[in-house]
């Protein structure tokens, strides 16, 4: 479905570097590389979230997926296409939304919108008149048809968006930040399209977003980008297993005492206290200190009980762009 192979892209940017005669010569023009030999494949079916901080890359390889910019070296092959060098007919087979960038234009109605792309995807009325009918059963766009874009509200807006970006029923759909700087109702209309899409097995989706909730709800599975390099791929289903930490939940009669609280720390793992809770932060990497931390302090006569519990998927997530993210920053 995709195959990526050594994707690099180079960026030139001039070089404002240093008084005017230190750039004087100087080279003008300095280099910056925002996709550093990145190398994946995804299968049909799939439903990735592309995560990374600002300026990690990730815009970028959206742009060379979807064909609109080349890659510097490397390849990439998409649905069978060579997204840049066969474009045109590329395009006919993806769904493309990108935040902050129209597929509407503002003194046309929605429908005469609809009528261009019509065109543009030499669609058939009748697979319009179809597909109109089941986007309308789930999102209601109908009573929309006939207004002129400019006056939909941003809900109905990001609803007629959505419409032109899946009229042509295509087979591979990227999300670049859709919903950035929209309003609740927007946010909520696309996720709403994001769960109740028959997207199915059939359809690939590739999704960049900050959204927590959509990458739980929806992605199977992540890539993580960090200065242009592919730091992290893995299926959503295994993030809780291999990432972050365990929770040992300790429940006392009464404050833990001092020595208690100098034994746990000896162990070197982040502890939480809460009155007469303590919350134990062990990486999963290192779990078997669990069983040692309770064999250490169960004697005490005032522990209730020992719990353990994961994190959650938030916590995952936030641990994933925030500590993970740091370490793997410190690395490169
Ligand atoms: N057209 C361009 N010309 C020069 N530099 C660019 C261009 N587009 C992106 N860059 C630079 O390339 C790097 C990667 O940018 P990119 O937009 O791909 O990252 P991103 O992860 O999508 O960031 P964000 O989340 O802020 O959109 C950044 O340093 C950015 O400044």
């Amino acid at each position: 479905m995709i195959k990526v192979e050594k994707l690099t892209r180079n960026y030139k940017i001039p070089n404002n570097k240093g008084n005017f005669f230190v750039r004087l010569f100087n080279s003008r023009y300095k280099t910056i590389t925002a996709l550093n030999n990145v190398s994946f494949t995804i299968s049909k079916g799939e439903k990735v979230a592309v995560l990374g901080l600002n300026g990690s890359g990730k815009s970028t390889l959206f742009k060379i997926l979807t064909g609109i910019i080349s890659p510097s070296s490397g390849s990439c092959k998409c649905l069978d296409y060579d997204p840049f060098n066969e474009r045109k007919k590329y395009v006919k087979n993806i769904g493309v939304l990108f935040g902050q960038k129209t597929l509407l234009i503002p003194e046309l109605s929605v429908y005469d919108c609809l009528k261009l792309y019509k065109a543009v995807y030499e669609l058939k009325q009748k697979d319009i008149d179809y597909r109109l009918k089941i986007f309308d059963k789930h999102f209601g766009v109908e009573k929309l048809l006939h207004r002129i874009v400019r006056t939909l509200s941003l809900g109905e807006r990001m609803k007629a968006e959505i419409l032109m970006a899946t009229i042509h029923d295509p087979l591979l759909f990227f999300f670049d930040e859709p919903t950035i700087g929209l309003d609740v109702q927007a946010k909520n209309a696309f996720k709403d399209f994001l769960l109740n899409y028959p997207f199915g097995s059939e359809k690939t989706v590739l999704i960049t977003t900050h959204d927590i909730s959509v990458i739980k709800e929806f992605a199977t599975r992540i890539l993580l980008l960090n200065n242009g390099k592919l730091v992290l791929d893995i299926k959503t289903k295994y993030l809780k297993d291999k990432f972050g930490f365990k929770k040992l939940v300790i429940d006392f009669k009464r404050e833990p005492t001092k020595s208690i609280m100098e034994n746990i720390k000896t162990f070197g793992c982040p502890i939480e206290k809460n009155k007469n809770k303590l919350i134990i932060k062990v990486p999963v990497n290192e779990k078997e200190k669990i069983e040692t931390i309770k064999k250490k302090i169960v004697t005490d006569e005032s522990i209730i009980s020992f719990k353990v519990e994961n994190m959650d998927y938030e916590e995952t997530i936030n641990w994933l762009m925030g500590e993970f993210y740091a370490d793997v920053q410190k690395i490169s």
